[in-house]
């Protein structure tokens, strides 16, 4: 520590002719109140104030620069512990910069603070201009920049590097990873220079930076010096975790998915692929080598798959021509399968960047949709179709006779005294009676001709383009071939009859229902008239 006079720190701003006389400037600096404690006077002519008293009363806050306050916060603890720091300091007094070499001292003020005793001595290196904007520059830049000698003592560092790091000061210190920041100081006695990302200590917390290191040569001693600059990349570092995480949980829902993908970039390259889309379409080679692969090239290799090949490879074409909203089409396989496939195109930011297919097995739905069609139209006792399905059928029969003028015929058939069979027989004979009519209804008619089971006994035969006479022919002969049928009981084999009522559609009828009661009529007629025969109504 400097040591003064005692009379110079009980009168710290009196007047001192022996300190005046000096030509160096001696000021000492409140670094807390950021005022100007004294000066003699070749520091008053340097701070270029008219009187000390005028210095004294400057407030230097108001001009004082982030980095210069933080570089004399520095300081003050190794002031206070009794350092002398040697620095070079550029002052702006009136504008121009003036190159000092200051030798910066505690000195103990009136009410016990530690102040700062500053020398003003030539600057023992002549900086040119550049030389000092370049140390400005280093004062000034959010890089964090570090000067450790060999052993990793810091030697100085910029105010950057004293805000984010206050308490340490050892290079190893600066790493979390202390077996990193060793293998560092190994490396940099091979190698002038390394660059890396590291988890640094932060004041009290833990930062990603990016550290560039290199070796140089202290101007002052002549031993070797690592520089260390830094910047935080932490918010990066979390961003890059955060897309890593996004883009694993990606894959594994597309990964899980059962639907084949297919995402291509706008020059038509494969992006991505998954297992269900290699599944689909038997390839043995994993998702990821499809990856870059050429889509126009594999459409054609692929387009064999489909019963209609270049109408698959032409829709594909026509589809990413249009680059359309969304589209869907169905898309038949040689082997019988059936795929849904969706189109979906992708813009970000009014910017088409390709498009992702989607395949999707549907053979078993539609499967299971063709058996629910035929179980809701079909009779589940004979099999014949049901009264939905009669009624349907009917209805575009009818249409034809009165738009066409076509012909058509209606046979209803009701089993005689099919009670008596059940009731004695037993209700599971009765079945075997309605099965073997159904049979041979099935057997004896056109392919064009619907046989249907419309009620418990009572069965329809709707039969396009035939003529009333046909109808009755065929009428009979049906009613002999059930008539000669026997059915095996379980007691004894049993015969039946069965009454029929035949009409013809007619362009005149309302509906199917006027059809239906003609021949509801001829049934009943037969019924009448004794049964186990035809009865025709026109
Ligand atoms: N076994 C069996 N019987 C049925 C079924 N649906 C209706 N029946 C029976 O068919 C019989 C119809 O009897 P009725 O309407 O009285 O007529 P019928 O005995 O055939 O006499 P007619 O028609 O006048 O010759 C009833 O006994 C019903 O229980 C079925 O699915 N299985």
């Amino acid at each position: 520590m400097p040591s003064f006079p005692n009379t110079f720190q009980s009168a710290t701003r009196t007047h001192d002719p022996l300190l005046d006389r000096l030509q160096t400037p001696v000021w000492i600096f409140d670094i807390e109140q950021e005022r100007m404690h004294y000066a003699n006077a070749a520091a008053v002519r340097l701070w270029e104030a008219k009187t000390p008293q005028g210095l004294y009363a400057r407030d230097f806050s108001s001009t004082m620069s982030e980095a210069t306050r933080r570089r004399l916060a520095d300081y003050l603890p190794r002031l206070a512990k009794g350092e002398v720091i040697d620095e070079h300091w550029s002052f702006y007094p009136g504008g121009q910069a003036i190159s000092l070499h200051c030798r910066c001292s505690r000195f103990v003020m009136n009410d016990g603070r530690t102040g700062m005793l500053v020398e003003g001595l030539e600057s023992d290196i002549s900086l040119d201009a550049s030389s000092l904007r370049a140390l400005e520059a280093v004062r000034h830049t959010p890089m964090m920049v570090s000067v450790f000698d060999g052993q990793g003592c810091l030697l100085v560092r910029n105010p950057a590097a004293l805000e984010a790091r206050r308490d340490l000061t050892a290079f190893g210190a600066c790493f979390t990873d202390h077996d990193l920041a060793e293998q560092i100081l190994q490396q940099l006695e091979g190698e002038p220079r390394c660059s890396l990302e590291a988890i640094m200590r932060v004041n009290d917390s833990e930062r990603w930076h990016h550290v560039d290191l290199c070796r140089a040569t202290d101007p002052k001693t002549g031993q070797p010096m690592i520089v260390m600059g830094e910047f935080d990349i932490t918010s990066r570092k979390r961003l890059e975790t955060a897309q890593l995480v996004s883009k694993r949980q990606l894959e594994v829902v597309i990964e899980g998915l059962e639907v084949g993908l297919l995402l291509e970039d706008e020059s038509r390259r494969v992006i991505v692929a998954n297992q269900a889309f290699c599944d689909i379409f038997a390839i043995e080679a994993s998702p990821e080598t499809l990856v870059g692969m050429d889509c126009r090239e594999a459409a054609q290799s692929s387009k064999a798959h489909f019963t209609e090949p270049e109408g698959f490879v032409t829709r594909i074409e026509e589809l990413v021509g249009k680059k359309r909203r969304q589209a869907r089409d169905l898309l038949a396989m040689a082997d019988g399968r059936f795929l849904e496939r969706a189109y979906t195109p992708l813009f970000v930011a009014d910017q088409y960047h390709g498009h992702l297919w989607v395949y999707r097995d549907i053979t078993q739905e539609r499967r299971q949709e063709a058996d629910w069609a035929r179980k809701a139209s079909t009779d589940p006792l004979t099999g014949l179709a049901n009264r939905r399905s009669f009624d349907d059928s009917a209805r575009r029969v009818a249409r034809s006779v009165k738009d066409d003028g076509a012909l058509a015929a209606l046979l209803m058939i009701d089993i005689d005294r099919f009670k008596a069979i059940n009731d004695t027989l037993g209700h599971a004979e009765g079945d075997k009676g309605l099965r073997l009519l159904a049979d041979t209804l099935r057997h004896n008619l056109r392919e064009s001709d619907l046989p249907c089971r419309t009620g418990g006994e009572e069965f329809m035969v709707i039969m396009p383009g035939m003529s009333l006479e046909n109808a009755q022919a065929v009428a009979r002969r049906l009613l002999r071939q059930i008539a000669e049928a026997t059915i095996e009981a379980e007691a004894l084999p049993f015969h039946f009859t069965v009454s029929i009522g035949v009409t013809g559609f007619k362009p005149t009828d309302a509906s199917i229902e006027a059809v239906t009661r003609r021949a509801d009529a001829a049934m009943y007629q037969a019924k009448h008239e004794g049964r186990n025969r035809v009865a025709v109504r026109w």
